[in-house]
Order: C-alpha cells, then sequence, then structure tokens
C-alpha cells in the first residue's frame, strides 16, 4: 500500500468502504467485522487505516512456545489480535477469556513503532492509558487481569479466523439464509496479515488484499461518495430519494464489468 493509498483510506469512512466492497466486488458483509467497540482514539479525524500485522493468541497448555511480537511492529500498520476459534463464541461476550491480552504499555510501544491502532477480538485494559496516549484501540471487551498463566502469543503473519454469527440467527456473515436446522456451529469471516484496515466510530472493515484492486475500489468509492452529495443535494431540494438515486446511480454504471 502506498502512502498516498493510506491517506485515501483514512479519509473513507467504514460504510464507504462496506459500500465499495459490496456494490463493486459483492462482499455481502461489506468486509464488516462486528461486535467490536472502539476504547480510545475518538478525536483523531478520519479513520484510522493500515495494513494488517496479525497475532494469533492461544490457550496457555497450546504446544507452541510464547512468542515476542510486540517490539518489531511495522509502521503504519494496525496491529490485529485474535485468539483461536476453540476460544472464542459467536455470541456476547465473544470470547472465553476474561483476561485483558492488550495494555497500555503495549499500546505505548505499538505507538512509538509507527502502529496507526489496536484491534483486540477480546479484552483490553488500561482504557485510561490509550486515551492519554491518543492511541485507537478497538475490542469486544474490557479486562482488568493481565493474561499470564491463561493464554499466550503463538503465531504472527498468520490468517485469523473470527466466528462472527451465532447458529441461533438464522443469517450467515454473508448476508444469506440459512438453515437453522443445521446444529451448532460457528460462522467465521477471515483476516490475513497484510489485509487493509479501516476503522472508524462504526467498527472495524477488512480489505481482502488478495483479491481487491485496492486502485479501483478507492476510484470506486470516490464516485459513490459524489453520488451520495448529489443525492444529499437533492433530497435537501425537496425531491424523492429513489428518483434522485436512480438519476446519479449512472455515475456508477461505468464501474460494472
Ligand atoms: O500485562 C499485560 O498483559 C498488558 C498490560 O497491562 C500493558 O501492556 O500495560
Ligand atoms: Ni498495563
Amino acid at each position: 500500500m502506498t502512502d498516498d493509498q493510506l491517506k485515501t483510506l483514512s479519509e473513507f469512512s467504514t460504510c464507504d468502504i462496506s459500500d465499495g466492497l459490496q456494490n463493486l466486488y459483492g462482499i455481502k458483509d461489506g468486509g464488516y467485522f462486528p461486535n467490536l467497540c472502539q476504547r480510545s482514539g475518538q478525536e483523531k479525524t478520519g479513520s484510522i487505516a493500515g495494513k494488517a500485522f496479525t497475532v494469533l493468541f492461544a490457550h496457555a497448555s497450546d504446544e507452541r512456545p510464547s512468542i515476542n511480537y510486540i517490539d518489531e511492529l511495522p509502521s503504519n500498520s494496525v496491529l490485529v489480535m485474535a485468539y483461536t476459534p476453540e476460544l472464542q463464541t459467536s455470541v456476547a461476550p465473544y470470547t472465553y477469556v476474561n483476561n485483558a491480552i492488550f495494555g497500555g504499555l503495549m499500546a505505548r510501544r505499538a505507538q512509538i513503532q509507527g502502529v496507526n491502532g489496536t484491534i483486540v477480538f477480546g479484552r483490553v485494559r488500561d482504557i485510561g492509558e490509550f486515551t492519554d496516549l491518543k492511541y485507537p484501540v478497538f475490542s469486544y471487551g474490557l479486562g482488568a487481569a493481565a493474561s499470564k498463566g491463561v493464554v499466550k502469543p503463538v503465531a504472527i503473519n498468520t490468517t485469523l479466523s473470527i466466528a462472527t454469527s451465532s447458529d441461533t440467527i438464522p443469517i450467515d456473515s454473508s448476508g444469506q439464509l440459512v438453515s437453522k436446522s443445521c446444529g451448532k456451529r460457528k460462522i467465521a469471516m477471515n483476516i490475513d496479515d497484510g489485509d487493509y484496515i479501516v476503522c472508524d466510530v462504526h467498527g472495524v472493515t477488512r480489505i481482502p488484499h488478495a483479491t481487491v484492486d485496492l486502485d479501483r475500489l478507492i476510484t470506486y468509492i470516490k464516485s459513490s461518495i459524489k453520488v451520495d452529495a448529489l443525492v444529499a443535494e437533492d433530497i435537501l431540494k425537496g425531491e424523492p430519494a429513489e428518483a434522485s438515486k436512480r438519476k446519479h446511480r449512472a455515475l456508477l454504471e461505468k464501474f460494472k464489468d
């Protein structure tokens, strides 16, 4: 990702990103990861963007050794931390682990290396320190206890599989109706290392780097924002929304393959 692309992504909202992924690439969930809350960094103008640097956490009994990931983080990345599937639940609170795996000292260390923010599919602590640092952190929940002896980081630069939908809700993460009779299961969405991440007040979106042409997506989103602005003007003049949308959406036809 070039500096220009990064700057442009940080000017888009997560809603803009989801519109682009849905309309240009047919990704029905719009790349949106539900249930994360923004804990800090709200004062930043624009969105938080960067390439995903992924860290996988496993139970302390996992045979893999604990690794140090916090001291070698690429600048302009977004640190993404998640658990192995058996430690995740697809209904609230989304993780079985009540300990926090990210805190103020780690935020400090990440920030000094130029990391743009942290996403934890689990719990975090020391939010007062995140706020003081103006360092953006998103998480499922909060905790007070550190992770020692309970979970440990076991892999970096790996695909993270996130359980996002409940087996009690008959709709999967891509918006398809699924049979209620298919029994217990978790429906996962992946984040690959190096995916483009954009976060804001709505939460977190992910642009899959393997399948999305970032320049094409950016060009589409710029046009889509223009269309929305034109429709907003029409609505202000008293025009009906649907007719205005039809009129201006033609601007987006050129993107259809
Ligand atoms: O001890 C931990 O797991 C994290 C923590 O509090 C910090 O980074 O300040
Ligand atoms: Ni701490």
